[in-house]
């Protein structure tokens, strides 16, 4: 056995009755992106440290919000949800919603100069500066939206997971997550079966790996191959509740997001 260090992972962000607080240590920032919110975005949003709005990410927050409090009034409930920072090259943003929401008090970035990096990658370097982002206790950061949409959207969210190996960032929507697993670390993913799986996969998206092996799924790897090409690890099935994987590259790890279990009383606070 190596004596590489173990990292854990765990989705207990999605789980409704646990108040992710500070002494677990899954503190964590929200990004919005600019797709159509997923039904637990509220439930995110409630214990998140800290809420931005990549760009038209805004739009979402102010349009789609309310509708999950179809009793309430949307004006109530926008301001209620306000975010703390919208940061990007504006071209998506309406006026309408950035007027609102600098009325409110939301910190606005623009940085319509720089057409070189994406809305996302502008708002993780936010996050990783923010004072709240302390040595002793990094912020996990949730993107909602990341993925299904545009292809080269999907590949530049994939990209920042690359960009900052050292930053744990988990790409949502509303039918899965992905992050990934450096190969710096043994890893051990807790599963919460009520709220994801069975369906995941491993994939080695940047470079391919000589030897994975795994555990605690259906289709286990044995110090395996795996490349684009040749092998790669899609449908794969969650059999225990908790999964290692060992890697000589880095692997992007997707699980599924269950549709049932999730009641909207349950993600809606
Ligand atoms: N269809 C999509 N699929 C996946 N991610 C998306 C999609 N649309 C937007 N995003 C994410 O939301 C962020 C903000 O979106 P926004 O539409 O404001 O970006 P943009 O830079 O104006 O896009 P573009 O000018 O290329 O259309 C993007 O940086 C991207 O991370
Ligand atoms: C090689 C290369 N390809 C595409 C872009 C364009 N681009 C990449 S990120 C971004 C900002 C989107 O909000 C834009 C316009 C570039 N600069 N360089």
């Amino acid at each position: 056995m190596s004596a590489m260090d173990v990292m854990l992972h765990s989705s207990s962000f999605l789980l409704p009755l646990n108040p992710v607080d500070d002494t677990t240590g899954t503190r964590y920032a929200l990004i919005v992106l600019n797709q159509s919110l997923p039904r637990f975005t509220p439930l995110l949003w409630e214990h998140a440290k800290l809420r931005l709005c990549a760009d038209g990410g805004a739009n979402r927050i102010y349009d789609e919000l309310p509708l999950f409090f179809p009793h309430e009034d949307a004006l109530a409930i926008r301001n209620r949800y306000k975010p703390d920072v919208i940061k990007g090259d504006m071209d998506s943003i309406r006026r309408d919603v950035l007027d609102f929401y600098v009325n409110l008090g939301t910190k606005v970035i623009d940085e319509s100069q720089d057409q070189d990096t994406t809305d996302l990658d502008k708002c993780i370097l936010y996050i990783r500066d923010s004072t709240l982002n302390q040595e002793t206790s990094r912020l996990q950061i949730l993107a909602t939206g990341a993925l299904g949409g545009r292809f080269d959207h999907e590949a530049g969210n994939l990209n920042v997971l690359y960009r900052y190996p050292d930053t744990r960032i988990v790409l949502l929507s509303d039918d899965c997550l992905i992050q990934l697993l450096p190969k710096s670390h043994r890893h051990e993913i807790h599963i919460q079966s009520s709220l994801e799986g069975p369906h995941c996969g491993l994939i080695p998206i940047g470079t391919p790996s000589a030897k994975t092996t795994t555990s605690g799924l259906k289709w286990d790897l044995t110090n395996t191959e795996m490349r684009f090409g040749g092998l790669i690890s899609t449908s794969n099935l969650v059999k225990e509740e908790k999964i290692t994987v060992e890697s000589d590259s880095d692997l992007l790890w997707t699980i599924s997001i269950k549709k049932t279990g999730l009641s909207i009383e349950d993600l809606t606070p």
